[in-house]
């Protein structure tokens, strides 16, 4: 379980994170999504202890990770596959990981096993792909095998096959009952692997909800008799919905589909048409960025 409280990191005039509350959960994978430079890597980082916040906090099940013996057991990530010495091999590696950390060898080719790099575990890491790197950045942060892990763009350059393999590791991650926080600045990676979404824009919070619901949050499509147009937004917006007229009728967000036809009837408005919107996740990743990224685009050309 990973709790973020309040947290706050400025750097200079720029407010990276401003006050995000949120907490990850075992057992599942959830998505950590935002534009570029939304914060999420700030966020990661300061979760993991490798940069301090102005304010707030980041327990790690139930403590700050430096106040946990041998963190690597207790959290493992992935921030940047790039930052390893090019010149060992992918064995050596992991082993001087290992090594500073209490873990023995055999932890270190089970996961070189487990990425599938058991075959060019000597080989030096220079001579790697982008994808291979990938793997043994996710070996690494499986090495403590702990019960928390966080993967900073996991699937950044890898080939459809590389992504399908990282899917489904983080399925299989979470189905162990493990905490899985991966980022991502595209929905569409999100969408076939994430149980939850946490979305944020400019360092704040946009979103915290299961993906269903997210889909969900669609709108509704209704079609009343012109003459009765009127006191259909009035009563659907006393009820709480957001109204807004197309060519063909209203479409009404924040209520659902049967609440929309309850409002209508008990109004005694004749409901013509009556249909829920299913937009795509990708549709409302967009509505909800959106604003953030505009704002963003504002303010660095004004
Ligand atoms: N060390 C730093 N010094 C100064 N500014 C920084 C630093 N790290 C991050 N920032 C700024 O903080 C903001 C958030 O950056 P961050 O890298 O956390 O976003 P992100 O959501 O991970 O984006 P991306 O998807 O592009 O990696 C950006 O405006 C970035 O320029």
């Amino acid at each position: 379980m990973i709790e973020i409280t309040g947290l706050v990191k400025r750097y200079g005039r720029t407010t990276a994170v401003d006050g995000l509350t949120f907490a990850v959960r075992p057992g599942g994978v959830t998505g950590f999504l935002g534009p570029n430079g939304a914060g999420k890597s700030t966020t990661m980082r300061l979760a993991l202890g490798l940069e301090h916040p102005q304010e707030g906090r980041v327990l790690i099940d139930g403590r700050p990770l430096r106040a946990h013996d041998r963190p690597l057991t207790r959290v493992g990530a992935l921030l940047d596959a790039a930052a390893v010495h090019p010149g060992r091999s992918a064995r050596n590696h992991l082993r001087s990981l290992a090594a500073a950390n209490g873990i023995g060898d055999r932890r270190v080719d089970a996961c070189l096993e487990r990425v599938g790099l058991a075959g060019v575990a000597g080989r030096r890491i220079r001579t790697f792909s982008l994808g291979m790197r990938q793997r043994l950045g996710i070996a690494a942060a499986l090495l403590g095998d702990p019960w928390v892990l966080m993967f900073d763009e996991p699937v950044n350059g890898l080939d459809p096959e590389g992504i399908q393999w990282v899917r489904t590791l983080m399925r299989d991650l979470a189905a162990e009952g493990r905490t899985v926080f991966v980022s991502s600045h595209l929905m569409a990676e999100m969408q076939n692997t994430a149980d939850h979404l946490v979305v944020i824009g400019r360092g704040r919070l946009l979103a915290d909800a299961p993906i269903r619901e997210l889909v969900a949050a669609a709108s509704v499509d209704v079609q009343v008799p012109d003459s009765d147009r009127g006191h259909a937004v009035a009563q659907l917006a006393a009820a709480g919905g957001t109204v807004a007229a197309d060519r063909t009728g209203l479409v009404v967000r924040g209520l659902s589909a049967d609440r929309v036809g309850e409002v209508l009837h008990g109004a005694g408005i004749a409901v013509v048409r009556l249909a829920e919107r299913q937009a795509s996740l990708e549709d409302a990743y967009l509505e909800l960025t959106g604003g953030s990224v505009e704002h963003r685009a504002q303010e660095v050309g004004s």
